[in-house]
């Protein structure tokens, strides 16, 4: 495979065990196969507890699988995905920094100057809307503008592959509509490859090229993919009233629906 063909992550065979207490160990991911092409956004979306997290975190190399190969761009994954940035739910800013300092920090550590690392998160902050907040301390900012500044801290670094894990979760309805706008704005300006885990299909369909479903946990897998082929740009709020996202959103459901309630009736059980 050459460079240029090779896709950006490629999960293949991927099983993930956990050791529990007592010498037990709790497989949650099996045989999973994934491909994200560059420039790709794929969404997987499956219920609770099923191993999206997992799966996130094998592309991104803080997780080892117990079998299966991880590719990054054709290239065995060894260590930390370097060319990846990660996006997670919770805020990891830090609350001494400014908006403007949380930024600037990512590229200050690979070693650029202070001054440029500035110029350059000013840029960003403004692309995120949030120019003007620059002064402010994370606690000084509300649930969305603290998550623009997380998006602006992943992109400054330019990385290859953005993974983000239900980074829109803890927002209101309204302000991840306007968030999901913002990340397709960004996205299309400059496409990178994007694995993004959402428990909402419907935000996994109105943003994506693909939506992946994983089955119920243990021993999840992908069990269902399907091509968005919704045209874009879209605007999220928009995409939702078309005739198309109401047939995929019905067809995915199908296959999603019977996963949820196997993991509600082994909740039940337990
Ligand atoms: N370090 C760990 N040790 C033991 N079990 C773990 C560990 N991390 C995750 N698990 C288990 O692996 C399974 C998959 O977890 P994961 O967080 O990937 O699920 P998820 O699909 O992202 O869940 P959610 O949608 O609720 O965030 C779950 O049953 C979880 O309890």
């Amino acid at each position: 495979m050459t460079q240029s063909t090779a896709a950006a992550v490629s999960l293949d065979g991927t099983t993930v065990a956990f050791r529990l207490a007592g010498g037990r160990s709790y497989t949650a991911v099996e045989t999973a196969d994934l491909a994200v092409a560059d420039g790709e956004f794929v969404a997987i979306v499956g219920p609770t507890g099923c191993g999206k997290s997992t799966l996130l975190n094998v592309a991104a190399g803080l997780l080892k699988p117990a079998a299966g190969n991880v590719r990054i761009f054709g290239k065995p994954l060894g260590g930390l995905n370097r060319d990846a940035g990660y996006l997670f739910q919770a805020d990891a800013l830090f609350p001494w920094k400014t908006a403007l300092e949380n930024v600037a920090i990512g590229l200050e550590v690979a070693g650029t100057a202070r001054a440029e690392a500035t110029a350059k998160a000013q840029q960003w902050l403004t692309s995120v809307g949030l120019g003007a907040f620059g002064n402010r301390y994370p606690h000084m900012l509300s649930g969305g503008q603290r998550k623009r500044v997380g998006l602006a801290q992943v992109l400054i670094r330019n990385p290859r592959i953005i993974l983000m894990d239900e980074p829109f979760g803890p927002l209101d309805a309204q302000t991840r509509q306007i968030m999901g706008n913002l990340l397709l704005d960004l996205w299309s300006a400059d496409r990178k490859a994007v694995l993004f885990v959402t428990h909402d299909l419907e935000e996994a369909i109105a943003l994506a090229d693909r939506v992946v479903i994983m089955s119920a946990g243990p021993a999840s897998r992908i069990i269902g993919d399907w091509r968005v082929s919704l045209p874009r740009p879209r605007d999220i709020f928009e995409v939702r009233m078309k005739h198309e996202f109401h047939e995929l959103h019905r067809d995915i459901w199908q296959t999603l629906k019977a996963e949820v309630e196997k993991t509600y009736k082994q909740a039940e059980a337990v």
